[in-house]
C-alpha cells in the first residue's frame, strides 16, 4: 500500500508481536488469573503514574476454525458490535489500506469510572513461514494500535481516551495431515495468543480496573471465539 505516515510505525508493531509470539515464554512473572478448559488468562501487575496498566496475555485453542476465520472475524470492523459486548459505538474513520483501516469506539460505562473511548489503526496480516523453513510458523495476526488523533475524529467527548496495543495472533493446525483436496473441519484446530497493553487513559480504582480485567477479558474471549465458530461452521474453510 502507498507510503502512508503510519506504513513505518504498522510494520514495526507488528514485527515486534510477531518476535514475541514465536517466544511464548510464560514464565512465573505471568499470574493465571482464568483456567478455563483450553483458554489460559495472565495478567502482570504494572502501574504507570499510578494508573493500572497491566498486560494481558491469553492463550487458547479452539477445534473447527482456522487463524485467518478468527483474524478476519476480530479485524472486520462492520461485525464489531456483534461481539464486542463492551462497545457502545464503533466505526471506521479512514482506510489506509484494504487490510488497514482507523477505527474510533466508545466503550460502555463501567461505574464508576469515567466512560473511555478508543482511536486505533487495526490491521490484518498473514505471516507465512520463512521460505527455507517450511516447518517454521504460520501467523495470521490482527493488531489495533492506538493513535493519538485524526482529523474525523469526534473532538472534546467526556469521555477519557484509552491508549491500546492489542494482537491477536493465531496459527492453524491441519491433522492428521491431509492433502488440500479434502481437509474438513474436523481436521483443523486454531492456536490463539491474544495480547492486550491497555492504558486505561485516566486515574480509575485499581481494584475497580482489575476486577474488570478479571470479568471482562475472559467473556470477550469466549464469545468472541462462539461467535466464530457460529459464523463459519456452515461455510467453507479460509486457510
Ligand atoms: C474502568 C474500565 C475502563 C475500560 C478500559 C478498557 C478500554 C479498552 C479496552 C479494550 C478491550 C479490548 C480491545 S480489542 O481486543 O482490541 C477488541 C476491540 O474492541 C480493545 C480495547 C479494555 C478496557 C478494560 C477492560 C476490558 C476488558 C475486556 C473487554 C472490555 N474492557
Amino acid at each position: 500500500s502507498p507510503k502512508h505516515k503510519y506504513y513505518k510505525e504498522i510494520n514495526e508493531v507488528i514485527a515486534e508481536h510477531i518476535k514475541y509470539a514465536a517466544k511464548l515464554d510464560i514464565d512465573n512473572t505471568w499470574e493465571l488469573i482464568h483456567d478455563e478448559g483450553e483458554m489460559k488468562v495472565f495478567k502482570r501487575e504494572m502501574e504507570e503514574d499510578g494508573m493500572v496498566v497491566d498486560p494481558l496475555k491469553a492463550v487458547h485453542t479452539v477445534k473447527g476454525i482456522t487463524g485467518h476465520e478468527v483474524c478476519h472475524y476480530f479485524w472486520n470492523p462492520d461485525v464489531r458490535m456483534e461481539w464486542e459486548g463492551t462497545l457502545e459505538s464503533a466505526q471506521v474513520l479512514d482506510w489506509f489500506s484494504e487490510d488497514t483501516c482507523v477505527c474510533y469506539q466508545i466503550h460502555k460505562k463501567v461505574w464508576p469510572t469515567t466512560q473511555r473511548e478508543a482511536l486505533f489503526w487495526t490491521q490484518i496480516r498473514h505471516v507465512p513461514n520463512e521460505d527455507e523453513d517450511e516447518d517454521g510458523p504460520d501467523y495470521w495476526i490482527v493488531c489495533n494500535y492506538s493513535i493519538p488523533d485524526h482529523d474525523k475524529c469526534p473532538e472534546k467527548t467526556k469521555n477519557i481516551r484509552a491508549i491500546m496495543n492489542v494482537a491477536m495472533i493465531c496459527e492453524t493446525v491441519v491433522e492428521p495431515p491431509q492433502s488440500d483436496r479434502n481437509i474438513t473441519r474436523e481436521n483443523i484446530t486454531c492456536k490463539i495468543q491474544y495480547h492486550a497493553n491497555v492504558n486505561p487513559g485516566g486515574w480509575a480504582p485499581a481494584s475497580v480496573l482489575r476486577a474488570v480485567y478479571k470479568r471482562e477479558y475472559p467473556k470477550f474471549l469466549k464469545r468472541f471465539t462462539q461467535y466464530v465458530m457460529d459464523q463459519t461452521k456452515d461455510k467453507p474453510i479460509m486457510f
